[in-house]
């Protein structure tokens, strides 16, 4: 019975092992279970951002960019969503995929009545204002109160757009595509105004430099911005607002100084003034040198032409005082020979007129060695200079008076005759001979006289001449001799 009973039990006992095994594997498999459980609560979210609308949103080289990102990441990191952006071209593309089913969420819109119909909203929790913006000859607007016949630009899909249809439907509106074609409607003046969120419009403006633009005022209520979730995925909303509620207030101001850091471009573009303004002062510091420059170089000019002209002038002097030198002799100031034979002994240029009346006077002092030897050489020179003064007192202005050498001198009358000369020397005798020489000195002279011929070289009447006064001297001293 006891043997009945275990052989009846053996199956069992020999199953026991895999029954065993079995409840291992049906642990395992239930702690697989388990995590595909856990897996199940990693969800992924398809989400749709606007893709112009920085520093709110945007999509640059397909990657989602601005203070939505940071949100999104952050939501990311604080609970089991993993979110993928589902790239979209324009805002009205992005609403079209949230009602169609293309997009679960999207990160920042405000809420309206007719987006409510397809989406639910998380808390707000960003604010911003909205803007009027025009050109600068635009005056200041309240509001969409006073906007009146002005053509308003407004981006499609905007909460705007709804609200303005609803509340002001007599303002003219243009739709635009995003906030930076509304911009540039207005530059174009397709329309007077455009309204958007201040802070993209500054973030634009600042950015491109759009300088003929201002905030015109205030356009309508402020933004508060929610995530957007489509209808069918409410499960995501308290996920979504429990990360959203535990952003603290410094990671929303450090969120939002990220976005907002931007070079603010000012009114007035310094840097061109200051350019300008660097420029005009290097020209002016280059003319002013070249003005400096050319004042020296000229005061230089000026010194060196007055140097020259001084050297020009003692140049003139000492070319005039050794033309003086060459020709004169330096004691009596007469013609000296040298001159006197160039000009006249040598010189066969004369024309028959000019000889036809030529005559030479050739006088000598006489006994002169004794002044000098009895007086001394310096009164003998004065001697010379007054027989000379008394030569060219007696002659006339055409008679020219030359020193041959020593005490002896020569005069040649033009235009003149024999009888004429002779009683210039007769003259000139006379003179000496009451004239008040140094010390008291008594003078005679002796003259030869001789009168040019026709055809006659002035050589010959100079020696003739010569040998007049030779005989002169030869019979006595004190007298003229005449070689006709
Ligand atoms: N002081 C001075 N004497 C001069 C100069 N040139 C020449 N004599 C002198 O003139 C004198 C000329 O003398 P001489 O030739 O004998 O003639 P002279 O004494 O006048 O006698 P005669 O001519 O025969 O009447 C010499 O004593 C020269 O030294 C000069 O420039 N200055």
């Amino acid at each position: 019975m006891e043997l009945r009973g275990l052989l009846r039990l053996l199956p069992l006992l020999m199953c026991m092992p895999l029954l065993a095994y079995a409840d291992r594997l049906a642990m395992a498999n239930a702690k697989l279970a388990g995590q595909d459980t856990s897996v199940s609560t990693i969800q992924t979210v398809r989400y749709c951002v606007d893709p112009d609308w920085l520093p709110y949103e945007g999509i640059r080289e397909g990657k989602h960019l601005g203070i939505s990102s940071d949100y999104i990441d952050y939501i990311e990191s604080h609970s089991s969503l993993k979110f993928q952006l589902v790239p979209t071209s324009s805002w009205t593309e992005t609403l079209s995929f949230l009602q169609s089913g293309q997009c679960d969420l999207t990160p920042m819109l405000n809420k309206t009545l007719i987006r409510e119909t397809y989406l639910h909203f998380s808390d707000v929790y960003f604010r911003s204002p909205n803007v009027l913006v025009s050109l600068k000859d635009q005056p200041f607007l309240q509001g969409f109160e006073n906007i009146g016949a002005r053509t308003l630009a407004v981006p499609k899909g905007y909460r705007l757009a709804e609200y303005i249809q609803h509340y002001y439907p007599q303002i003219e509106t243009l739709t635009v595509a995003s906030e930076p074609a509304g911009l540039q409607s207005v530059l174009d003046k397709r329309a007077d105004l455009f309204v958007g969120s201040m802070f993209s419009v500054n973030s634009y403006i600042q950015q491109t430099g759009f300088n003929h633009l201002k905030i015109a005022g205030w356009g309508g209520p402020e933004d508060e911005l929610r995530m957007g979730v489509a209808y069918g995925q409410e499960s995501l909303l308290p996920m979504v607002n429990k990360a959203l509620n535990a952003v603290s207030e410094q990671e929303r101001i450090t969120i939002y100084q990220k976005w907002n850091n931007v070079t603010v471009i000012d009114e007035t573009n310094y840097s061109l003034v200051y350019q300008v303004i660097c420029a005009t002062f290097l020209l002016l510091l280059i003319l002013g040198a070249r003005t400096y420059f050319i004042s020296q170089y000229n005061r230089r000019l000026t010194d060196k032409n007055q140097q020259l002209e001084t050297l020009r002038q003692q140049l003139e002097t000492s070319n005039a005082e050794l033309e003086f030198l060459s020709t004169h002799d330096p004691l009596t100031k007469l013609y000296n020979r040298h001159y006197f034979n160039r000009l006249f002994i040598n010189n066969e240029q004369h024309d028959k007129s000019a000889k036809a009346g030529m005559c030479l006077v050739m006088i000598d002092i006489d006994y002169f060695k004794e002044i000098n030897d009895t007086l001394g050489h310096n009164v003998g020179d004065r001697i010379l200079e007054q027989v000379s003064q008394v030569l060219q007192h007696c002659v006339r202005e055409s008679d020219v008076v030359a020193r041959w050498g020593g005490e002896e001198f020569v005069i040649l009358c033009q235009q003149s005759s024999l009888p004429l000369v002779e009683s210039l020397c007769v003259r000139i005798a006379e003179r000496i001979k009451h004239y008040q020489f140094t010390d008291n000195v008594q003078l005679t002279c002796s003259f030869g006289v001789a009168k040019l011929a026709d055809s006659e070289p002035m050589m010959l009447c100079f020696e003739r001449a010569d040998r007049a006064l030779y005989r002169a001297k030869a019979q006595g001293r004190n007298q003229m001799c005449t070689d006709r």
